[in-house]
């Protein structure tokens, strides 16, 4: 079976342990029968049988022998038991640990296109209790069913050895057992790949509702939060118990053929004893070891539900294994080289899945320049930078980069050539000192706090109670929206690339701060093409060019004085920005 195969393929490095472990749990369940063998001896040779005085008398010798090998036995399963365990324990938790890194580099690995069909919250079900399923199952199910399967055969062989006549009237009862146990098998299976599916809705109902606090918050809406977090939970709760019925509903029958064993072994051991067919010494080591066959029935359902709870995982965590991302690093470069950072978009179009989202885009930009993209919200700005660094690759055109195909080139070279700062800015709960500094961890302290002086950052910074040093929250809580993109900034500057990226970083800064950005960005002390995405006239004013996009085309391109000129969009926006609040609407760009 494929799951199986996936599982021994990743025992690797612990494959030994894990044959030993699994040798040790038959050889440890097998000794079950040699203690009901030597009650069988005591019982017969010094407590019920015809000679048992004379016994009791003359064969001390041979009593205590067997009262220490009774002992003694029973201490070697201890010792084999606690041994096994540990071995389960260790190769379990090995491949956990080694999966657990491959999925991540997996996860780490992947487009955005899997970002944006796969959910947050489904994505760490995936990588803690869906491991943690398989782990347990390895360590756990894996070997209940060894050593239930070994003790019930044993005790089945070492049954018939004593009399095989009890030992078939005991088997009876296997094949309903059996019947009913796979009639259970295939009821519940559905029920649990359901279930796994629900508790992936609640992790991810979890998860949004906590990163998206604020929100909530800001509009008051934690009592539908609840509530909507409250379905899904009684979603997962109510799957949970419907699991458990069906269980319930087998479970009488299973209970039932577990007790025969027992009633089945008195009436047939009892006439067999009185008719002198069995010795007391034999139906007590039937009584001993009936459990062997009772118990596995007992545990059957705990296993089967186990072992579709471990399907259910085993097959998301498959799912990522073997997920291949669409963008691929192809091309490994010896050296990684630092492009001149011309760019030429040549014919692109794109749809996410069905939706045309850029059409026909053609344009260039010349190392050093500065381009600016404008246009109405949804008109593919960001889809259109998202090109450049290959978060997508464009569905009919080419995207160029110093005139090479960006799907020719290098994936880590092209994006440790670029630096961005996304729209959505996403700091990282560490220092300040450690966001700005996150392309490069041993850039000096002096550089941090140049980029941060660049981006207008310093100021504020410094007035926080550690500096620099200050450890920021999750995603950047305790700070502003403007401080953030300012942050966001300093960071995609610090990368010193020949293309930077801004999408919308200024929008929630102030107008004085943002002239000091755009003063930093002219002069900024390496050659640098910028593409800035903005809204406010006063960011694009001075780029080389300015393009205007519109669902998903090129409508205006040209400098800020050719475009007010044209009296389009672009004039229409900077009339409605300029005019009334006292600006010089010709003061920029129209010197
Ligand atoms: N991951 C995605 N999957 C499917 N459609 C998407 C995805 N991202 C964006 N879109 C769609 O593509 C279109 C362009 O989105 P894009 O984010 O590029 O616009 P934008 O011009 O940057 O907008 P804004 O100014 O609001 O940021 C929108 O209609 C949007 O709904």
């Amino acid at each position: 079976m494929f799951q199986l195969k996936w599982l021994w393929h990743n025992l690797l490095g612990d494959r030994a342990k894990y044959i030993l472990a699994l040798c040790l749990s038959v050889v440890g369940s097998s000794l079950t029968i040699v203690n009901p063998y030597i009650g069988q001896r005591i019982v017969d040779t010094f407590i019920a049988g015809s000679d048992a005085a004379a016994n009791l008398a003359d064969k001390r010798g041979l009593l205590i022998g067997l009262c220490i090998g009774m002992v003694g036995f029973s201490l070697l399963r201890t010792g084999l038991a606690y041994g096994t365990a540990m071995l389960y324990e260790l190769a379990s938790q090995n491949l956990l640990y080694r999966v657990r890194i491959y999925l991540y580099n997996k996860i780490q690995g992947q487009d955005m296109k899997y970002y944006d069909k796969n959910r947050t919250g489904d994505l760490m079900t995936r990588m803690t209790g869906d491991l943690e399923m398989v782990r347990h199952s390895l360590a756990w199910i894996i070997k209940t069913i060894i050593e239930s399967l070994t003790v019930f055969a044993a005790a089945v062989v070492y049954f018939f050895y004593i009399d095989a006549g009890l030992t078939l009237w005991l088997l009876i009862l296997s094949p309903p057992i059996f019947i009913v146990a796979f009639l259970f098998a295939r009821r519940v299976r559905p029920m649990y790949v359901d279930l796994r599916e629900r508790l992936s809705q609640l992790n991810t109902a979890t998860q949004e509702n906590i990163a998206g606090n604020r929100v909530v918050k800001a509009f008051a809406r934690e009592e539908y939060e609840i509530r909507k977090f409250t379905e899904k939970n009684v979603n997962y709760a109510t799957a949970n118990k419907a699991a458990a019925m069906v269980w319930l509903d087998y479970f009488p029958y299973l209970e039932t053929f577990a007790q025969a064993f027992a009633v089945i072994l008195m009436a047939a051991g009892g006439l067999y004893v009185m008719d002198g067919r069995l010795t007391f010494g034999e139906f007590s080591a039937f009584s001993a070891l009936i459990w062997g066959l009772s118990n596995p029935m007992r545990n059957i359902g705990i296993i089967i539900n186990d072992i579709q709870r471990f399907f259910a995982s085993l097959s998301k965590i498959i799912d990522i294994y073997y997920a291949h991302p669409e963008i691929v690093n192809e091309h490994q470069a010896l050296e990684k080289r630092r492009y001149e950072g011309r760019i030429r978009f040549d014919n692109v179009s794109f749809k996410y899945e069905s939706a045309t989202v850029l059409e026909g885009i053609s344009f260039e930009v010349e190392p050093g320049e500065t381009i600016a993209i404008m246009g109405a919200t949804g008109s593919g700005k960001t889809t259109l930078i998202n090109l450049i660094p290959r978060f997508y690759d464009a569905t009919k055109g080419r995207v160029l980069i110093d005139g090479i195909d960006v799907r020719k080139l290098e994936l880590d070279e092209l994006r440790g050539n670029i630096g961005v700062a996304t729209q959505d800015v996403l700091l990282f709960s560490d220092s300040i000192d450690g966001n700005i500094a996150y392309s490069n961890p041993d850039m000096p302290e002096d550089d941090v706090t140049r980029f941060a002086k660049l981006a207008a950052a310093h100021d504020f910074i410094r007035k926080m109670p550690e500096g620099y040093d200050t450890v920021v929250g999750e995603r950047g809580v305790g700070l502003s929206g403007g401080q953030k993109q300012r942050i966001a900034l300093a960071r995609a500057m610090a990368v010193q690339p020949p293309i930077l990226i801004l999408d919308d970083t200024t929008s929630a800064v102030d107008n004085e701060t943002e002239e000091h950005i755009q003063r930093s960005l002219r002069e900024l002390d390496y050659s640098c093409t910028k593409i800035i995405i903005a809204q406010r006239v006063s960011t694009t004013a001075e780029a080389d060019r300015i393009l205007i996009l519109d669902q998903g085309r090129i409508i205006e391109e040209g400098t800020h004085a050719e475009l007010l000129a044209k009296r389009g969009y672009y004039y229409d926006v900077f009339m409605l920005q300029n005019v009334g609040i006292g600006r010089q609407a010709t003061a920029v760009g129209q010197k």
